[in-house]
């Protein structure tokens, strides 16, 4: 049998150390053609001697030197720099790019993997919140999948199995509210980053948490199920499920809901997205309902938590409006991580972005790359005077 060979851009992250470990246990299925990541040369050194991928990327390049000495006794194309990214994405050996990198740094790659009809496993949800129209409709002409990696997107892209004739009438995205569920804005207003970090069900890298803790990470879920499903914004809805069991729903044309469900585990949807169309066989612990005789729902606190209604209105206006959310929500996240700014200081740093940043009604890709550099500096700007 011919093995997929995958790409995987951010190998030393969350999402592809979990991405290595699905391979490693299914060895007669994949191979591992190219690694990528940005700081962590230690790591990536021991991923790609373990793996042998035929090229390895460091995007830091002072790192070179040091990935290249280590692996300089081995058949592998050693790179440095970002560039390089949207070259090895086009190698022939690569059947699927997963796109395990955090931020809007996944866009380029992505786009040049689709350029290239490499199938995408989608893991970078930024990519299509911040080009999702541009981005699908380059898939679609090359006839390239986008499978869903995001657990929400996986679940759903499972429940439409056989779907393909009926009608969706809305979808929902289930959010576990994280860590500060039930908290009013003065207890946010003192929040640290340590808090922020601590996810009730996921343990993930530092961005993606702190999105989780705002919110922000539905309000970018429920933009990057536009892209993915054809949705209007009316058609998705999101309730706060804090046990993360249910992973999303589908309701069909009939009323019937059907559900995807198991332990929050990212192996899974990531197995499920490089395996597509099998169910490979795994030995992921198993859910069991008696150890959850309550799953609960309850609706979203949107006076609190003002991200997810940020990234709605981004949605609804369309344009650049998401990649001017975006850009700024990934300025105030760092900076709340360095300790510049509060927990509540990373809403009005949006805000105040999307009132400044011209709004275009049909970016080019050049448009967005400018709008994400302008939105950049204005975000940081602001931050520097406020501290
Ligand atoms: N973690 C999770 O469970 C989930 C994550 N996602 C999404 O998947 C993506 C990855 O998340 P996660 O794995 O948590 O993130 P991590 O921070 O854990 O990992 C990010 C990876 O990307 C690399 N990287 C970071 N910045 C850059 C850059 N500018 N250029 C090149 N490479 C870079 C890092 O390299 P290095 O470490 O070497 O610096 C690392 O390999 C995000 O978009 C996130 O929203 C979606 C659903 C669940
Ligand atoms: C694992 C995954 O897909 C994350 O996006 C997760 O959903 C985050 O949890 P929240 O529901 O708290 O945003
Ligand atoms: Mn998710």
């Amino acid at each position: 049998m011919n093995k997929k060979g995958i790409a995987i851009l951010g190998s030393t992250g969350s999402i592809g150390t979990q991405a290595l470990e699905v391979i490693r246990a299914n060895s007669s299925s994949f191979s591992v053609e190219v690694l990528t990541a940005r700081s962590n040369a230690e790591l990536l050194i021991r991923q790609a001697i373990e793996f042998r991928p035929k090229e390895v990327v460091i995007t830091t390049q002072s790192l070179y030197n040091q990935v290249a000495g280590a692996l300089r006794n081995l058949p592998i194309k050693i790179y440095a720099g970002d560039e390089a990214l949207g070259d090895v994405v086009q190698s022939g050996s690569v059947d699927m790019v997963l796109t395990a990198m955090v931020g809007y740094s996944g866009l380029l790659p992505t786009i040049k993997a689709i350029g290239a009809g490499k199938d995408i496993a989608l893991a970078n949800k930024e990519t299509l919140v911040v080009a999702g129209e541009l981005v699908t409709s380059l898939a679609r002409e090359n006839g390239v999948h986008i499978f869903p990696v995001d657990s929400e997107h996986s679940a759903i892209f499972q429940c439409l199995a056989g779907e393909a004739d009926n009608r969706i009438e809305k979808i929902i995205l289930t959010a576990s509210g994280g860590p500060f569920r039930g908290k009013d804005r003065a207890f946010l207003a003192g929040v640290t980053r340590q808090q922020a970090l601590r996810h009730p069900n996921w343990s993930m890298g530092a961005k993606i948490t702190i999105d989780s803790a705002t919110l922000m990470n539905k309000g970018l879920e429920v933009i990057e199920a536009k892209w993915l499903f054809d949705l209007e914004p009316s058609r998705i809805d999101v309730i706060v499920h804090p046990q993360s069991i249910i992973h999303s729903m589908v309701q069909f044309g009939d009323g019937s809901i059907k559900a995807q469900m198991g332990l929050p585990d990212m192996k899974l949807p990531i197995q499920y997205a490089l395996g597509y169309p099998k169910r490979l066989q795994s030995d992921f612990p198993r859910f069991d309902f008696s150890n959850y005789p309550s799953l609960t729902f309850e609706k979203p606190d949107l006076e609190t938590f003002r991200n997810l209604v940020l990234a709605y209105e981004a949605l609804e206006k369309g344009g650049n409006a998401a990649c001017v959310v975006n850009a700024a929500n990934e300025i105030a996240v760092e900076a709340f991580l360095q300790e510049k700014i509060g927990f509540l200081e990373i809403s009005d740093v949006i805000i105040d972005s999307v009132a400044k940043i011209k709004f275009i009604k049909k970016p080019s890709f050049q448009d967005y790359v400018e709008t994400d550099q302008e939105t950049r500096r204005f975000a940081t700007n602001m931050i520097q005077v406020r501290i």
